[in-house]
């Protein structure tokens, strides 16, 4: 199989490493923006060069971000070249219509990286999918925001000395923004939501709170109280119904999250039959994320049928849990919303995601911590 690789960047170029030992899978052309830092094997100047090329059928879509990535990605579909992506930005909000364009003209849109990195979790889901009903699917889905935690928590390093190391590590996002504010979570979320449910979700809808102000001193204060903080994605679905969060979680020191350290995330499905399932493995980094892209191309290459039904089924959201929350904020939360109050810490009664978004709309206040205190993860 003759192959093409959109961008050369971290995921890209392990990709091109990787494939040098694969004999039977070749990379004929790879399309990068013109960047005189870099040499770049095999590059080809015009993306229309790879389209019209008939011995290359398939293309690996490794950039960032939506643009040019869906315009890419819908031409060569067109085109009938099957397609693997490792980009979440784009495969989060345009996941059905690339899946119809696919089946539209016979080829594969596979996405494998896209979630939890070299974790071979939508494999999982697909095959879990098929003999239970999945209800929730949760967990670290973040390699930087974790790398962060945990050497804050273990090495007691400030925030940005430690984003700077991931990004260094090629882990983070090119605007790693999206890395501790949730978006790219939030993504990964959105994918598995279309996978597990067959649903189609508004992400807009969930709580969804940044990492970003979190502190030494936030830290050491969970800590003395037996809890380690994660920044974890969380959705689950009850009929027609979800809900959702991307937030930093109080869990036990001791739990299965609670020692998941590094770029190392670990995610999970609750199934009608098996119950939970954990998946464990590194969730960014070169060689990880493109080893997922290369088990799907040779998934293409052995011919796997595409699982999906489609469309995708329209859920509404509706708060299904509620939780105690701690909060951290300059601002004073009002009586009614609180428990217990820590020196700047609020603890929170029981709150759903809807009235926790009412309580941050009324506080107002952007750099405000919030953490879900979750006692049980199954
Ligand atoms: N890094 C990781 O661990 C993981 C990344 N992913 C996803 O994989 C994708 C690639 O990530 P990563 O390799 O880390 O990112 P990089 O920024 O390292 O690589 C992106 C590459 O795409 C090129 N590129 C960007 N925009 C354009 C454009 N407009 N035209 C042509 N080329 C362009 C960049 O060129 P230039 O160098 O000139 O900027 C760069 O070579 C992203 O969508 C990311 O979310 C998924 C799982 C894990
Ligand atoms: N920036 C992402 C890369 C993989 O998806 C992360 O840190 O997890």
């Amino acid at each position: 199989m003759k192959i093409a690789i959109l961008g050369y960047g971290t995921v890209g170029s392990g990709v091109y490493e990787l494939l040098e030992q694969h004999s039977h899978i070749q990379v004929k052309k790879i399309w990068n923006r013109p960047n005189p830092d870099k040499q770049i094997p095999l590059w080809c100047e015009d993306f229309k060069q790879i389209l019209l090329d008939e011995d290359i059928t398939c293309v690996v879509e490794t950039l960032n971000g939506i643009h040019p990535a869906y315009e890419c990605i819908t031409a060569c579909l067109k085109q009938g070249k099957h397609v693997v992506s490792a980009n979440k930005a784009v495969i989060a909000p345009y996941y059905e219509y690339f899946k119809q364009l696919a089946q539209d003209n016979q080829v594969s849109f596979l996405f494998e990286a896209s979630v939890a990195g070299g974790i071979p979790w939508i494999h999982h889901l697909e095959r879990a999918k098929k003999a239970n009903t999945i209800s929730r699917c949760y967990g670290i889905l973040n390699g930087t925001s974790n790398f962060i935690l945990t050497k804050m928590t273990q090495e007691e390093k400030n925030f940005e000395q430690v984003l700077t190391k991931a990004q260094e590590l090629g882990y983070a996002e090119a605007d790693p923004s999206a890395d501790i504010d949730g978006i790219d979570i939030l993504n990964k979320i959105n994918i598995s939501a279309s996978v597990a449910f067959n649903g189609k979700i508004n992400p807009e809808e969930l709580l969804t709170c940044s990492m970003r102000y979190i502190s030494q001193a936030d830290i050491s204060y969970f800590k003395q109280k037996g809890f380690t903080l994660k920044y974890l994605g969380d959705i689950q679905v009850k009929g027609e119904t979800y809900e959702g969060s991307v937030l930093l979680n109080a869990v036990d020191t001791h739990s299965l999250e609670g020692n998941v350290f590094d770029q190392y995330n670990l995610v999970s499905l609750v199934g009608s039959n098996i119950g939970t399932l954990k998946f464990f493995g590194q969730g960014a980094g070169k060689k990880a994320t493109a080893d997922a892209i290369v088990q799907n191309l040779l998934d293409i290459q052995e011919g796997k049928k595409d699982q999906q039904s489609l469309p995708l089924n329209q859920l509404q959201y509706r708060p299904l849990d509620s939780h105690a929350y701690v909060i951290k904020s300059s601002k004073k939360i009002p009586e009614q919303w609180i428990q217990a109050k820590d020196s700047h810490y609020y603890q929170t009664t029981y709150l759903t995601t809807v009235q926790v978004k009412e309580l941050l709309a009324y506080l107002d206040d952007p750099q405000a911590v919030v953490v879900r205190i979750m006692n049980n993860l199954g």
